[in-house]
């Protein structure tokens, strides 16, 4: 199962976020998408979805247009984890999960036992089996995170596109949400998954050893492995800061912003100087 946007652009109405992306994923592949707030990831991965029509060119799942699908389609071969926010309606966590399965059902039928089991299974993995009678509307932001990743494995879809999906967790979850994204990506066939995350730190991209998008602009400014998009120079652009990248001594790279902006020249704005 292959997801490819050719060429889309993106935004809403005639308002218009980001042009001239494409890209593709595949089982096996860790695609991660990084770029500074509003640069339009969240816009990407909703119009990707089938959830906001492109303003032009296609997104493609499989050999169909993604917007000729119906959503029960869709959700047997994409699950999404949006970023955590709080719903106005109080569920227990364990049904929330459990909409993993519902959505991949079509309309009329009802979970049974074997999609319980698979709520609950997911639950476990990722550590929160205790959560599950909780109140979702009352969890802390990092728990609701866990809870929608577990939604997203319950679905058991070849491609999971997650949004931020370690933005509110503490070091040791995004150690434990990292690793479970690189075993998804590496399992055996028929169980490899294609994964497309967004986030906010490079070192995720360089640990998770993915390929990146680097968008700027509403563009794709590079497309390639970590290691040779994720430049100094490039980052140093993107994001408007001195950054060095370092090896460390096992190997993997880790990239280093520079504190000190106030001396710099170039960053200077009107916000800055308050003298
Ligand atoms: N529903 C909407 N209607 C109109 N404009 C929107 C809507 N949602 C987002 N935008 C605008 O689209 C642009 C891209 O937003 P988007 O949420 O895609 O960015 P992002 O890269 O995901 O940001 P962040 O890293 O802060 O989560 C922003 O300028 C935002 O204000």
């Amino acid at each position: 199962m292959m997801l490819q946007a050719r060429e889309l652009a993106i935004g809403y109405g005639r308002m218009q976020v980001g042009a001239d992306l494409s890209l593709s994923v595949q089982a096996g592949d860790i695609l991660c998408l990084l770029g500074p707030n509003g640069c339009g990831k969240t816009t990407l991965f909703r119009t990707l979805l089938g959830l906001l029509p492109p303003l032009a060119g296609e997104v493609r799942l499989g050999d169909t247009r993604i917007t000729a699908q119906r959503r029960a389609e869709i959700a047997r071969r994409i699950a999404y984890v949006p970023q955590a926010h709080a719903p106005p309606f109080p569920f227990e966590a364990q049904e929330v999960v459990l909409m993993g399965r519902t959505a991949r059902l079509g309309p009329f039928a009802q979970p049974g036992k074997a999609d319980r089991d698979a709520a609950q299974k997911a639950m476990d993995q990722l550590g929160i089996g205790d959560l599950a009678a909780r109140d979702y509307s009352r969890l802390s932001g990092g728990q609701r995170q866990l809870v929608l990743i577990a939604r997203a494995l319950a679905q058991d879809t070849p491609l999971i596109v997650m949004d931020e999906p370690t933005a509110s967790l503490d070091f040791g979850n995004q150690a434990q949400v990292l690793a479970r994204i690189s075993g998804l990506a590496q399992g055996a066939s028929p169980e490899r998954r294609g994964i497309i995350l967004s986030t906010h730190d490079p070192d995720q991209a360089f640990a998770l050893n993915a390929r990146v998008l680097l968008m700027h602009q509403g563009r794709i400014m590079a497309d390639g492995p970590a290691s040779e998009v994720l430049t100094a120079h490039n980052l140093s652009t993107v994001y408007g800061i001195p950054v060095t990248i370092e090896t460390t001594g096992s190997g993997r790279k880790v990239c280093l912003p520079s504190l000190h902006l106030q001396s710099d020249p170039t960053i200077t704005s009107d916000a800055l100087t308050i003298a």
